[in-house]
Order: structure tokens, then C-alpha cells, then sequence
């Protein structure tokens, strides 16, 4: 009678019972888990991050370990369900997922090995285990799994092995112990590093409990449950963790590559003492407006600025520059263009402005001038003289030639005020 079988087989159906929703809780942590990895890889891939590849083979080897225990899952709802026709079907989905992990685990190390592995070759390595995994799936006595004939004992259910069931473990066995021996010794050589720590650690678990409960299905039973559910547990949080690691890691890179390239835009484009844009950057810009762009071009020149330096030196004129950059900073809007041209002279594009809205401008600069402080001496009263030009159909150029010969009307006209070109 089944029903009596399943339960003399199962140690008592309440705690069985929640054994299997401890391990359908697990398979949804770890299912979500992997998928996250998979997402941490695709991102990797995305960047073109010299990881990607790692992360790949390992998200796989994950993914199959949560087939792995879904199938383990499917095999003790058949029993509790007394659908005892249907058991092979889980029991070989999670067969097959074992050896699946297997080949990704091979294909990692392969790649944490030499980096630069052939397509053909993972190709071969994923092929030989896809063949592997089919066999199971054939009634054969020859074959791994003799028939659909299996044994339930008081551990789990036990398949009816074929003539190639021994070779197969020991081929598995050998897999295992040569991909982690060539892990442990890279993860000797990276010494230190807490992620291959990890990393080792998932896989001593793992190849722990698959040794433990290759001896249990041999019979020799040294744990009373199966290990290989938990190895996969601790072996995805491992990697899990390793992934984060590396991930976060690699965006710290990024940021501070992005902030380095940033700095160094900034010194190409920006006036090393003022901080304003610099004069070349400024011509780029205008030699790029579109036609029909309006605006104009103030051009400020200070104020005996030459007596400045000499009565107080030059570092203190260094300091007045730096101030009166800040001040114009300050009053000129995100889409106006401020640049130091060079000397005590600056050039402003105001996007959009006519007369009238730059004169308002002008008014508050020279406000904003007279009140500047330097080394908490109050109202300096720092004088400019500007020259304003409207942008006409014309070569830009010229429109700052223009506010330049209106420049020179503002100082001649007594200095400190605005004319117009
Ligand atoms: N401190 C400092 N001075 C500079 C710098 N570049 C140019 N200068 C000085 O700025 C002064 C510019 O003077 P001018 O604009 O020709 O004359 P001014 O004294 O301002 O007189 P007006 O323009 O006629 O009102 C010169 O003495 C330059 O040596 C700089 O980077 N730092």
C-alpha cells in the first residue's frame, strides 16, 4: 500500500510537513536571489565589466541549485500527496540541476583560471552536462537511473541505479573535487580578500554536503537528513554575498573614475584662479550657437584694477579676481555662459537678454562689486566698466567687438557704468 509506505517513510508527517515549508520558503529566498544575480550580471555585462563572465557562470550555477532544491521540494510533496506515480519527475528535474551546477561550476573555474576561455570550450562544458542531465530522463539499465522502479527509506526516496550509475559518481566526485581544490588555490593566491573568503566558504559547504549525501545514498548514512538542500542554501548566500561585494566594489570604481574624468573636463574647460569657464571654452560654445540665437555679450573690465596689485600685491589682486568671479557666478543665470577672458577682464553670454535685461544685470554686478568682501574688510567698492552688444546676424565675433568698443566709451564716460554698442 503506498499510503503505508510513504508514511513508515516519512518521520512523522507533522514534522515533514513543516520540513517542506521551511525548504518552499528557502526556495523562494534563494529563486529570488538568483534572479537578482542574474540582474547583477546583466548590469555587469552592461559596463563591460572584465567580471561579468564570473558573475555569469556563477548566477547559473545558483539558478540551478534552486532547481536542485525545488525538485528535492516536488519529490516530498508527491509522498505527502501519495502521488507516487509522479515522483520520478521532480527526482530527476533535481538530479539534472545537480549536474547542471556542476558544469557551471566547471565552466567558473575554468574562467577564474585563464580568464580568456573559448565559447567552444564552455560550450563543451555546458553540452557534456545538458547530455549528462538528458540520460537521466531515459529508461535504461544501462543508463544512470536503471527504470522507473525506486526504494523509499525512512531518509528519502531512492531511484534504482543503472550499470552507469557508478561511473557517474565517481565522475561527478572527481569534477567536484578538481574544481574546488583549483578554487581553494586561487582563493590561496587572492589571500585576504574577503570575497573569494566567501566564496570558498559556499563551496566547501556545498562540496561538503554533496560528498555527504553521495555516501547516504550509497547507504552510509552519517547525517539523518540530506545536506545538499542546506550546502545550496549557504553556497547561494555565499555567492549572493560575493556578488554584492564585487558589484558594489566595481560601482565604487566607477564613481571614482567618473570623478577623476570630471576633474579633469573641469581643467580643460575652467579658468584655473577664477573657476569661471575659460576663454576657449567660451568661444566653443558661441561658435556652436544656433543661427537664430538671441542674447548679447557683456564684456566688464575693473576698475584700476593695476592699482589693486600694486599697493597691495598681487596675491591680494589674485584674491579680488577669485571674489569678483564668485559675484558675477552668483548673478548670472544657469544658461548664461560667464568667462574669464583673461587679465582683470571677464565676458559674459546672456542667453535671451536685450538692452533692457541686461542693464538690469549690469545694476546688480556693479552692486554686488562695491559690497564684495576680501579678508572680512567690508565694501571694498571694486569699479567695473561693461560693454554690452546684442547678438545680430552676424559673426559673434564681431558683436564682441562691439561691447568691447563700448567698453572703452563706459571708461571714457568716467568708469563704473554700462554702455551700450
Ligand atoms: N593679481 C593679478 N593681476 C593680474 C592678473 N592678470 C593680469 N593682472 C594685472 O591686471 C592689471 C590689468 O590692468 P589694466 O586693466 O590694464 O588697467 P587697470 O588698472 O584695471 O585700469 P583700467 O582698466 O583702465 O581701469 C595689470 O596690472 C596686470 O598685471 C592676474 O591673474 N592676477
Amino acid at each position: 500500500m503506498p499510503n503505508e509506505i510513504v508514511v513508515a517513510g516519512l518521520t512523522g508527517a507533522g514534522v515533514d510537513t513543516w520540513a517542506l515549508w521551511i525548504k518552499i520558503m528557502a526556495v523562494g529566498a534563494t529563486a529570488t536571489l538568483s534572479t537578482l544575480m542574474l540582474v547583477f550580471t546583466v548590469a555587469l555585462y552592461r559596463h563591460r565589466d572584465h567580471e561579468a563572465s564570473v558573475a555569469l557562470h556563477f548566477s547559473v550555477a545558483n539558478l540551478c541549485a534552486t532547481a536542485y532544491v525545488a525538485g528535492d521540494i516536488g519529490v516530498r510533496v508527491c509522498l505527502l500527496d501519495n502521488d507516487l506515480r509522479h515522483v520520478m519527475i521532480p527526482y530527476r528535474l533535481s538530479l539534472s540541476a545537480v549536474v547542471m551546477s556542476l558544469a557551471s561550476l566547471f565552466a567558473l573555474h575554468r574562467v577564474l583560471a585563464s580568464r580568456v576561455v573559448s565559447t567552444r570550450r564552455l560550450a563543451a562544458i555546458y553540452g557534456t552536462g545538458a547530455v549528462i542531465s538528458g540520460l537521466f530522463w531515459v529508461d535504461h539499465p544501462a543508463l544512470i537511473i536503471a527504470s522507473e522502479r525506486y526504494r523509499i527509506t525512512n531518509v528519502g526516496v531512492f531511484a534504482d541505479y543503472g550499470a552507469l550509475a557508478a561511473p557517474f559518481y565517481v565522475a561527478c566526485l572527481a569534477a567536484l573535487v578538481t574544481v574546488s581544490v583549483g578554487m581553494l588555490r586561487q582563493a590561496f593566491r587572492a589571500r585576504g580578500r574577503l570575497l573569494w573568503r566567501m566564496t570558498m566558504f559556499g563551496f566547501a559547504v556545498f562540496f561538503l554536503a554533496g560528498l555527504h549525501d553521495m555516501f547516504r545514498e550509497l547507504g552510509l548514512e552519517l547525517l539523518p537528513f540530506s545536506g545538499l538542500t542546506m550546502g545550496c542554501a549557504v553556497f547561494q548566500i555565499g555567492a549572493f554575498a560575493t556578488m554584492v561585494l564585487h558589484y558594489s566594489h566595481t560601482l565604487r570604481e566607477r564613481a571614482h573614475h567618473d570623478h577623476q574624468l570630471r576633474r579633469l573636463e573641469d581643467r580643460v574647460v575652467r579658468d584655473a584662479l577664477s573657476g569661471l569657464f575659460n576663454r576657449a571654452y567660451l568661444e566653443q560654445r558661441l561658435d556652436h550657437l544656433p543661427p537664430a540665437a538671441g542674447g548679447g555679450l557683456l564684456f566688464i573690465d575693473l576698475d584700476h584694477f593695476k592699482g589693486v596689485n600694486d599697493r597691495f600685491g598681487h596675491d591680494h589682486g589674485d584674491r579680488l579676481i577669485r571674489a569678483v568671479a564668485d559675484a558675477i557666478r552668483r548673478t548670472v543665470r544657469e544658461q548664461d555662459i560667464a568667462c574669464r577672458w583673461g587679465g582683470d577682464e571677464f565676458v559674459v553670454y546672456l542667453a535671451d537678454a536685450d538692452e533692457a535685461a541686461a542693464r538690469v544685470v549690469v545694476e546688480r554686478l556693479l552692486r554686488a562689486f562695491r559690497h564684495l568682501q576680501l579678508d572680512s574688510t567690508p565694501n571694498l567698492d571694486v569699479g567695473a566698466s561693461v560693454g554690452f552688444a546684442a547678438l545680430r546676424d552676424e559673426d559673434w565675433r564681431a558683436t564682441l567687438q562691439r561691447a568691447d568698443q563700448a567698453l572703452y566709451q563706459a571708461k571714457a564716460e568716467g568708469r563704473n557704468r554700462l554702455a551700450v554698442g
